[in-house]
């Protein structure tokens, strides 16, 4: 396989096989495994089993399973199964179906062992105030054991055999039916085994990541080939840094630092393929800022019914296209789903994740680019520190003069106009032109995406063209200033060439009004100067944005049904605008993180007694009621919110109010 990080088109056809058509995969490098896998995940054998409903419960069960024979001896009979059957493609009744699973599919889990942890009590459990308290922490303490693993031997071995990628290092799941490593909820995870004293494995786990890097040129989703076309919020620099705080070893930051400039490719150069933006600011500069954006048009496997039945809804194969494409770049948000990314705020349908430039994204890649740029001074690079200084300034004053929302006192999404910006569309429709090969199995074609020169017009409203009162629906903006509809058509969007071929210049865009828990994000990303203005008015935005709750910081204002939306609160936001506040230099801001901690200790420590369980997400609303909403059931286990709680209470062991 090629090994650079540049436009490609990765071609695959299994030319033998009527169950699979030839396939096209943009950008980055793919492992070879991953692209079999990738197209094995798109056969009619997939089709026929999700459809069928044979596993009920879940469709991720499905993609979960492990082949016993081998992947062309599956597909040669499926083909000669269908053939026979007379259904070509189409289902075959659920007899036959479950008699084919059961000769060639072992059930989701042999691709795992579960592992003996060393068993210790860190130091931090018995300063924990009170008792009952320090017990909790114990408990939740135990279950890493519970959710510690190691790949089996099989996937190394028969690695197209599994859609589990061959992780060389121990790591710890997330729980339930999420049964890999993902790649956010892995810095959560790491935060906690640290507090844990559990260091090897924390240092395993981001030794893992790295790997990916160098397969992927990007970390993705989680460890199944079925989540290689995407990634998720970029956190590795900050698993390193805690890893690196943790156990100073400069070799760390040797080893890292090649990986995540790698990654930062993948995000903000634009080589890679649909993720980089070129937005201008009020006087005409332009400024470089990133999106979600997968590199896939079809439903997502292991939610294949779910993404089906939210398409039906269209009629073309183009608008079904780009419906997979937004569902998939929502799914690299983590924030699947949410109001977030949906234009009437409710339906699936209306999704339009790849026109939205996400506060949070762009915080976290400041935070990365700070990251590189702090350990190429540690390990005596200026040159590359200096260079990676500029870039993290770059993205702040991108952030500054187009996200920041002085009104609310936050950085708010911003909304660009996609369907007048050729360089914004799905990969497909952008590679559209370049030609199909016919090859036995997979090949690679350099340098055919992103040669365009448009100039198109076309009108939005402009970013200071708004009205009242912040509401959820269509585009609904951020600030009070009067807005005629003459003065938003004639605030339209620009699109030309960027200096990048890949890159689009969007002239046209829109502050959104909505109010989530990402918004503040880039506070703990250092989006703003300690003490400052800025972080002043975020605290106060915060306090005055309603998303406080009683059971911790809710994720939006908005009852939508999914689980991103009010009312569930997560670990991750909490953790990350709890350390924000605590570190802006502004007095109130460090009072309420602890007031925000002590409320989600008590949530969890709550919801543990009710249940004896550690959950996915909680009801901000009500402390200790567990959180609900979205596709798939609540799950426990649960890898990130053992990582907050235990980091949370070793950052605030004295919590004496916690009955009151
Ligand atoms: O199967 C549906 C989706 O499940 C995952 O998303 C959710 O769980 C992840 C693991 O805890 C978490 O990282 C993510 O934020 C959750 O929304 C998966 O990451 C998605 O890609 C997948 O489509």
């Amino acid at each position: 396989m090629h090994v650079d990080c540049t436009p490609e088109l990765v071609v695959i056809e299994f030319s033998s096989s009527e169950t699979m058509s030839g396939r096209k995969f943009r950008k980055h490098r793919y492992t070879k495994i991953s692209l079999h896998q990738m197209a094995w995940l798109q056969t009619s054998l997939l089709q026929s089993v999700q459809v069928s409903r044979i596993y009920p419960s879940d469709s991720k069960h499905f993609v979960d399973m492990c082949i016993k024979t081998s992947m062309k001896e599956v597909l040669e009979e499926w083909q000669s199964t269908t053939a026979q059957t007379n259904v070509s493609n189409a289902a075959l009744d659920s007899q036959h179906l479950h008699a084919f699973l059961l000769k060639h599919f072992h059930d989701p889990g042999r691709d795992l062992v579960t592992l003996e942890l060393q068993p210790r009590v860190p130091d931090f459990i018995d300063v924990i105030n009170p008792r009952s308290l320090s017990e909790f922490a114990l408990e939740v303490h135990k279950l890493w054991q519970v959710l510690y693993r190691e790949v089996s031997t099989s996937v190394h071995h028969h690695p197209q055999n599994h859609t589990m990628l061959p992780l060389p290092r121990p790591f710890v799941i997330p729980g339930d039916r999420f049964r890999e490593v993902y790649y956010w909820d892995s810095y959560w995870i790491t935060l906690g085994l640290l507090a844990s004293d559990h260091t090897d494995v924390a240092l395993g786990m981001t030794h893992n990541m790295l790997t990916l890097v160098d397969l992927f040129d990007h970390v993705p989703n989680g460890s199944r080939t079925y989540y290689v076309n995407r990634s998720q919020p970029p956190l590795l620099s900050s698993m390193v840094a805690a890893c690196y705080q943790a156990r100073a070893s400069k070799q760390l930051l040797e080893d890292a630092l090649p990986r995540l400039i790698k990654e930062w490719e993948y995000w903000c150069e634009g080589t890679c393929g649909g993720k980089a933006v070129i937005v201008t600011d009020d006087s005409g500069k332009q400024h470089r800022l990133s999106r979600y954006c997968a590199d896939w048009e079809e439903p997502r496997p292991e939610s294949y019914r779910e993404d089906l039945e939210i398409a039906s809804s269209l009629q073309s194969e183009e608008a079904k296209r780009k419906l997979y494409h937004n569902l998939a770049s929502a799914a690299e948000s983590g924030w699947d789903f949410s109001s977030r990314w949906l234009k009437d705020g409710h339906t699936l349908s209306t999704i339009r994740t790849t026109q939205i430039i996400p506060a949070d994204l762009n915080g976290l890649l400041h935070r990365t680019a700070a990251h590189i740029s702090s350990f190429a001074l540690e390990i005596g690079d200026q040159a590359l520190s200096n260079a990676f200084k500029i870039k993290a300034e770059e993205l702040n004053e991108a952030m500054k003069q187009l996200m920041w929302n002085n009104e609310q006192g936050c950085w708010s999404d911003l909304l660009l106009d996609a369907d007048h910006c050729p360089a914004l569309a799905a990969p497909q429709e952008a590679a559209k032109s370049a030609e199909t090969l016919s090859a036995a199995h997979v090949t690679e074609l350099s340098g055919t995406v992103g040669q365009r020169s448009h100039a198109t017009s076309a009108t939005v409203p402009a970013a200071d063209c708004t009205v009242a009162s912040p509401r959820l629906g269509e585009d609904s903006p951020s600030t009070t200033s009067q807005c005629t509809t003459d003065a938003c058509v004639t605030a339209g969007l620009i699109i030309t060439t960027g200096p990048s071929p890949t890159l689009a210049v969007c002239t046209g865009r829109q502050l959104s009004g909505r109010v989530y828990a990402s918004n503040w994000v880039p506070l703990w990303c250092g989006c703003c100067q300690p003490g400052s203005a800025e972080a002043e008015s975020a605290v106060r935005g915060l306090v005055g944005s309603g998303l406080l709750q009683p059971g911790g910081i809710m994720t939006s204002l908005y009852d939508s049904g999914q689980q991103w939306d009010a009312p569930n609160a997560w670990a991750p936001l909490q953790h990350m605008i709890v350390c924000g506040l605590r570190q802006c230099g502004v007095p109130h801001g460090e009072a309420l993180a602890a007031e925000l901690a002590s409320r989600w200790i008590k949530a969890n420590y709550l919801g543990f007694h009710a249940t004896s369980q550690m959950h996915e997400k909680y009801n901000a609303r009500a402390p200790g009621k567990i959180g609900g909403g979205g596709e798939y059931s609540p799950q426990v286990g649960f890898g990130w919110s053992n990582g907050v709680l235990l980091e949370f209470l070793r950052m605030y062991p004295d919590q004496n109010t916690l009955n009151a």
